[in-house]
C-alpha cells in the first residue's frame, strides 16, 4: 500500500487538522464537518495527480486547446456516519463520479469496552474496473476499512482503490496494508501513534460521527 500523508508537509490543512482536534473549537458542528469536508477537497485534488488522462481537445470561442482529462470512472463510496462531509469534499471536485454509501458501527453487545464493527446498510453501483476511493475520516484499529471492503468485493473487482481519512493511529494502518492490495492508495492527513482500551485514536480528536451528528444510542 502507497500512503500519502498529508502533514509531511506544512499547509493550510494543518489548520482544519488543529481545528477538529481542539476541544475548544470541534464542537462547532458546522465548522467541525466543513473541516473535514475541505480536508476531502484536498485530498481529491492530490489523489486527481494518480489518474490516468488522455489529451482532449476543448474548443474555445477563439481556438482549440488540448487538455488531459481523467479516463477513469470513479466510485466514492463513504461509510456512515462521521465519512459524510468527506464524501462531499470529494464530490466536490468529482462532481460526476457514481457513489457508494456502506455503514460501519461499533456494535457494543455487553455495554462494555467490547465492540465488534457491523456492515449493514450498502447502496452501491457496479465497481468493476472503477477506481474506487473509499472515505472514513477515522481510521483507529483499521477494522471499519477491512469490513467494508469485504461487503464491497461483491459489487466487482475495482481496477485502482484510494482510502481516504483524517487521522489514522499508526496500529490500524499496519492492521489495513495486511488485507488492501500492493498498489492500492492511503490518502492520510496525519497519523497518531496510540489507541486506548476503547479503541479511540489517542490524542485524535473523540468520536468523529458524534461530532459532526450529535451523540447517538447504544445498542
Ligand atoms: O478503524 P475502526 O476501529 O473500525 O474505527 C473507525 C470507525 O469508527 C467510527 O465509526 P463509529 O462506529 O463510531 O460510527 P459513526 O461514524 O456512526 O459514529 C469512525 O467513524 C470509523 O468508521
Ligand atoms: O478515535 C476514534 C476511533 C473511532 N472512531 C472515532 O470517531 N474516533
Ligand atoms: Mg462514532
Amino acid at each position: 500500500m502507497h500512503i500519502h500523508h498529508l502533514l509531511e508537509q506544512n499547509s493550510v490543512a494543518n489548520k482544519f487538522i488543529s481545528q477538529l482536534r481542539d476541544v475548544n473549537i470541534q464542537n462547532d458542528r458546522m465548522r467541525f464537518r466543513r473541516n473535514i469536508e475541505r480536508l476531502g477537497e484536498i485530498m481529491g485534488y492530490e489523489l486527481s495527480k494518480n489518474f490516468s488522462y488522455e489529451a482532449k481537445d476543448i474548443q474555445t470561442p477563439l481556438g482549440t486547446a488540448s487538455l488531459g482529462l481523467p479516463t477513469e470512472e470513479i466510485v466514492v463510496c463513504s461509510i456512515l456516519r462521521a465519512g459524510l462531509p468527506l464524501h462531499t469534499g470529494l464530490l466536490n471536485y468529482f462532481d460526476d463520479a457514481e457513489n457508494s454509501f456502506i455503514s460501519a458501527y461499533r456494535h457494543h453487545p455487553n455495554n462494555d469496552e467490547e465492540f465488534e464493527i457491523l456492515v449493514e446498510y450498502l447502496a452501491s453501483p457496479s465497481l468493476e474496473g472503477k477506481t474506487l476511493v473509499l472515505a472514513d475520516p477515522m481510521l483507529a484499529t483499521g477494522r471499519s476499512f477491512v469490513n467494508v471492503m469485504k461487503a464491497l468485493e461483491r459489487m466487482g473487482t475495482p481496477k485502482h482503490i484510494h482510502l481516504v481519512s483524517v487521522i489514522g493511529a499508526t496500529e490500524g494502518i499496519e492492521y489495513i496494508k495486511e488485507y488492501f492490495p500492493q498498489d492500492s492508495h492511503l490518502w492520510i492527513a496525519t497519523i497518531d501513534n496510540k489507541l486506548d482500551e476503547r479503541g479511540y485514536i489517542v490524542p485524535g480528536l473523540g468520536d468523529a460521527g458524534d461530532l459532526c451528528f450529535g451523540t447517538k444510542l447504544q445498542h
